[in-house]
């Protein structure tokens, strides 16, 4: 993989949260993004005429908190929520009878008591094991089992945690959903992202024309690749320099 490329004005931009815009933390709650990237995204918010979006298996609302005060077009729970453009209001899928009847399975299960984090998100659940990495295993055959009469959801491995979704959608398809839009549409796609599930986003990216990078470590699509967090703050801190 070669070294990024910068931003440029024609360019719609498509940012993953955690790992990407924010150094991974012990909880989901702990995480904090430093004030001067807020103003970087402003800045490139409107160089690219508002072409930036977040794409996030987060829901959209704690987004909002992370990066407050700025409310960006954003897809939470991996584009089962959208918000297409600055301000408007978050269409978000319904909570299903399968993923509540995990949840409760979940809950009977014991493993809460053992330290797997439940992070009830609505439409999806993240059960974390990033505090107890010994029950990995455990839990993932939990997950399975727990699947196999569920046919409506599906896993999703991410950084120390196990989620269980819809099949509804993907960040490659929140991607698309943003592409067929102003002021999106005609712009060629950048995705940034570490995890699994941003490669969905990076190959729509590709796709469509445009390019993904990759941040840190691990197999990926994507035709570039950044070391880390800080990484990303940097070129975008020089994107936001260089879009005229
Ligand atoms: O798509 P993303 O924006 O990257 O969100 C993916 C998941 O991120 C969060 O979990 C991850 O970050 C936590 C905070 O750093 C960390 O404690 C956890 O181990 C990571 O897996 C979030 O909690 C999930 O809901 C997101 O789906």
């Amino acid at each position: 993989m070669n070294d990024a490329p910068h931003l440029e004005p024609g360019m719609a931009l498509f940012l993953d949260f955690d790992g990407t815009l924010a150094e991974l933390a012990a909880r989901p709650e702990d995480v904090a993004v430093p004030s001067a990237l807020i103003a970087t995204l402003r800045r490139i918010q409107t160089d690219l005429d508002g072409a930036l979006a977040v794409v996030s298996g987060r829901p959209v609302a704690e987004i909002d908190g992370f990066l407050a005060p700025l409310h960006l077009p954003a897809a939470g729970l991996h584009g089962l929520e959208h918000r297409e453009t600055l301000g408007a209001r978050v269409h978000r899928a319904e909570e299903g009878a399968e993923i509540r009847l995990l949840k409760q399975r979940t809950r009977d299960s014991g493993l809460l008591e053992r330290g797997i984090y439940f992070e009830d998100k609505g439409p999806t659940l993240a059960l974390h094991y990033r505090s107890h990495p010994d029950l990995e295993q455990e839990l993932a055959a939990f997950v399975e089992e727990a699947l196999q009469d569920l046919p409506g959801l599906h896993r999703v491995n991410g950084k120390m945690v196990i989620e269980a979704k819809p099949d509804a959608s993907d960040k490659g398809v929140a991607l698309r959903h943003f592409m067929g839009q102003m002021p999106f549409a005609g712009r060629t796609p950048v995705f940034i992202g570490d995890d699994v599930t941003d490669e969905d986003g990076i190959a729509a990216a590709q796709a469509l024309g445009g390019f993904g990078i990759k941040v840190g470590e691990g197999d990926s699509c994507a035709r570039y690749r950044l070391s880390g967090v800080a990484a990303v703050h940097a070129w975008l801190d020089r994107a936001s320099l260089k879009v005229v």
